[in-house]
């Protein structure tokens, strides 16, 4: 999307041929872009939040594997690879999807060939994935439309963290419908979910929005049911980072209470889903999905700016206070109003999605 009149992605390789990421931790105060050169940095950069998004763990796993192709293309190196960049963060299944996809397409050839398939693989993924994200954008605007058609003034959306471009290559999926109706000339509002702990919503949606001129407010995690009763808000769309073959939908934690809240008040709760992020392997997402517990300092602690301009974490909670912090939960299939995939809206049923996605479903099971 475009910063200030420049277009950007969250990664892309310099002329140089250096990956360079956008370094999410200091939105939206600094917009920092910053080289990963080495297979530990890639970790390093998936496992402590510089990129998040379960689309952007995927592609920038599938750098790091290119780049470590490069340094050393053997069986072995290739091997560990998938697991140093696998161990980074167990609930998003783009990062196994990528992993995978990258040793599919690596495995087979000699090693002198690898680091220039690796290279062209990884640039494929980055490149599909926008091109997802637009097709889950045009279907989503269908649904926006259909909204705007029946009443006045605009479609209020709520969303919950970050499912924007900032989570992708390009576009977002929960936001690509957002983008494309305020291309469309559909006025739209867009609540924002601040999303604690780590504040996504406050930081990466608001600061997209804002860059965007898109109308929204921040509201704390915990207004939108009131907000839903009171009739304030036409539909949710949040982003997915794992969805089981029946539909269960694995997102940052808070998104179960929002299904909730949304199925009690009768407004519609839409998925936005590209297909990579389907786990076909499960069904259950409840007592399957393996669910990522962070450090209690992300609860503890809260960031921001100061008066001066510094970016500074401050305690909240009693010294010798500890925190659970749980980064995801699973809404059962039954809350979901729909999957939008990039292949058009999908029922949250396994028939559904097995007619919508035969030939993913059919490979896995190969
Ligand atoms: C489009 S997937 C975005 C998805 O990823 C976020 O998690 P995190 O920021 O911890 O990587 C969140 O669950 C978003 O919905």
């Amino acid at each position: 999307m475009k910063i200030d009149g420049t277009p950007y992605r969250t990664i892309w390789q310099d002329a140089g041929g250096v990956v360079q990421v956008i370094d999410q931790r200091w939105l939206p105060h600094e917009f920092r872009v910053v080289p990963l050169r080495t297979r530990a940095e890639f970790a390093t950069a998936i496992r402590d939040m510089w990129v998040r998004g379960a689309p952007l763990i995927g592609a920038t796993a599938a750098w790091g594997v290119a780049v470590q192709m490069a340094v050393d293309a053997s069986d072995a190196s290739l091997a560990e690879t998938w697991e140093v960049l696998h161990d980074t963060r167990p609930t998003a299944i783009n990062l196994r999807w990528a992993l995978d996809e990258m040793r599919r397409v690596l495995s087979p050839l000699p090693p002198a060939m690898r680091a220039t398939a690796a290279a062209r693989r990884a640039a494929e993924i980055c490149d599909e994935d926008v091109e997802i994200n637009r097709q889950i954008g045009l279907h989503g605007l269908e649904i926006i439309k259909a909204i705007a058609a029946r009443k006045s003034g605009p479609v209020n959306i709520l969303t919950h963290c970050n499912a924007g471009w900032l989570a992708t290559v390009d576009w977002g999926t929960a936001t690509s419908p957002i983008y494309h109706a305020d291309a469309a000339g559909i006025p739209v509002h867009v609540f924002v979910d601040e999303t604690r702990p780590r504040n996504q919503g406050a930081q990466l949606t608001a600061w997209e929005l804002n860059s965007h001129g898109i109308s929204h407010d921040l509201i704390v995690d915990n207004a939108g049911g009131h907000l839903m009763q009171h009739g304030e808000v036409d539909m949710v769309i949040v982003g997915t980072d794992r969805t089981t073959a029946r539909g269960d939908v694995c997102n940052k934690i808070g998104t179960y209470l929002k299904a909730l809240a949304a199925r009690a008040n009768g407004v519609p709760f839409y998925v936005a889903l590209p297909s990579p992020t389907i786990d076909w392997r499960v069904h259950d997402g409840v007592r399957e999905i393996p669910i990522e517990e962070r450090n209690g300092a992300e609860v503890t602690l809260v960031q921001g700016r100061t008066k001066d301009g510094r970016i500074e974490s401050v305690q909240i909670s009693p010294d010798g206070t500890g925190a659970r912090n749980p980064a995801f939960d699973v809404t059962p299939a039954e809350l979901v109003t729909g999957l939008l995939t990039e292949r058009g809206l999908c029922p949250a049923t396994e028939a559904g999605m097995a007619a919508m996605f035969p030939d993913l479903k059919a490979a896995v099971a190969a």
